[in-house]
């Protein structure tokens, strides 16, 4: 459905030329559901514009649903759904309306563009909403209108870039039914960016990470966590001043991968937390070093993306930085 080669695109701003994609290889098959990652700037907007032909790229090839992104953009454009970051509704017409006008642009007649309306209108569950206007709608109405906007042509694959972005928790939830139901249904395939890992995480079957416009991982979430992360042991102590050396005392530790601190807690990766955990605090507790509390982590994408990096992906606001968002299990220590 999608493949690209060697996909690039510099921008000059000011005579400096900023390399926002630097040769995106990917081949995306029918019926996929793919989550797009990167931090603030990675270059997944930049990617997803050329990929729906909507920005030339610099160089490189792209075929999306069998049409060339640069010889022929029509064809690619008839052929797939955009639900870009920022509203695609005006705010004069009424929500119904709206969807007419798309299937209108996309060639419809009159009588199908009403009919294929009033489909996503029900599919999105937004029939009750049909006669206001979009100015009058919550974040997560009017973000499911965006993405009915992207489906009245019934396009085979569909690009939305952060779907979920700044809606509360319920709406996100809401929004990812949508998206989940309408693969289902329709084996669309999906093609998306997300800053929230754990969506990427549980719903995608397969993640691209991406990082200064290039790939960096590429595999299933299981995979890329099992492969390049690891398990994590978090042990908060009693006193900060014995932090540096409880971080040596983890560094020894056979299998003991990077080692990080922050007042009194350390951050260990391992192969395998259940068992590292008790060795690590025997050998605390024969140093002397007063252990408060421990828990163990499976890893999660940022931990990923921390192991390629060694920076987090996590946006601030959902987690502490450094504490990791997995399953935990938590213990106090005497
Ligand atoms: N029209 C433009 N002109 C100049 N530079 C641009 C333009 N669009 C993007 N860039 C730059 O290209 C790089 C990649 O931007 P892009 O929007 O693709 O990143 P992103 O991964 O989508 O980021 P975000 O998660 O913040 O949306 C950034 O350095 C950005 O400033």
């Amino acid at each position: 459905m999608i493949h690209a080669r060697g996909l690039t695109r510099r921008f000059m701003i000011k005579k400096e030329s900023v390399d926002a994609v630097r040769g995106l290889d990917i081949d995306v098959e029918a019926g996929q559901l793919v989550a797009f990652l990167g931090p603030n700037g990675a270059g997944k907007s930049t990617s997803l514009r050329m990929l729906t032909s909507l920005l030339p790229p610099t160089s490189g090839t792209a075929t999306v649903a069998g049409r060339d992104v640069v010889a022929d953009p029509a064809g690619v454009r008839a052929r797939i759904g955009y639900v870009g970051q920022k509203n695609g509704a005006g705010e004069n017409f009424r929500v119904r309306d709206e969807l007419v006008t798309q299937g209108r642009c996309y060639g419809l007649t009159r009588r199908e563009a009403g009919r294929r309306a009033d489909e996503v209108l029900d599919r999105l569950e937004l029939g009750p909403l049909a006669g206001r206007k979009p100015g009058t709608l919550s974040g997560g109405q009017r973000r499911r209108l965006d993405i009915a906007l992207g489906l009245v042509h019934r396009p085979a694959l569909l690009f939305l870039d952060e779907p979920s972005t700044g809606l509360d928790p319920q709406s996100r939830a809401n929004i990812w039914e949508h998206i989940l139901r309408l693969r289902a249904d329709h084996g669309t395939t999906l093609f998306l960016t997300t800053h929230y890992l754990e969506e990427a995480d549980s719903m995608a079957e397969r993640v691209v990470i991406i990082d200064h416009g290039r790939v960096i991982a590429d595999g299933t979430a299981e995979g890329l966590k099992s492969d390049l992360a690891g398990d994590r042991v978090t042990v908060t102590l009693h006193d900060a001043s014995e932090t540096a050396r409880a971080a040596v005392i983890a560094e020894r530790m056979a299998g003991a991968g990077a080692v990080t601190t922050d007042g009194t807690t350390v951050w260990l990766r391992v192969p395998r937390a259940d068992a590292a955990l008790p060795e690590y605090l025997r050998h605390l507790e024969a140093s002397g070093v007063k252990a408060a509390t421990a828990e163990t982590s499976r890893p999660t994408l940022d931990d990923v993306f921390l192991a390629l990096t060694g920076r987090s992906l996590r946006e601030s606001d959902e987690t502490a930085p450094g504490a990791p968002a997995g399953e935990t299990v938590p213990e106090t220590v005497a």
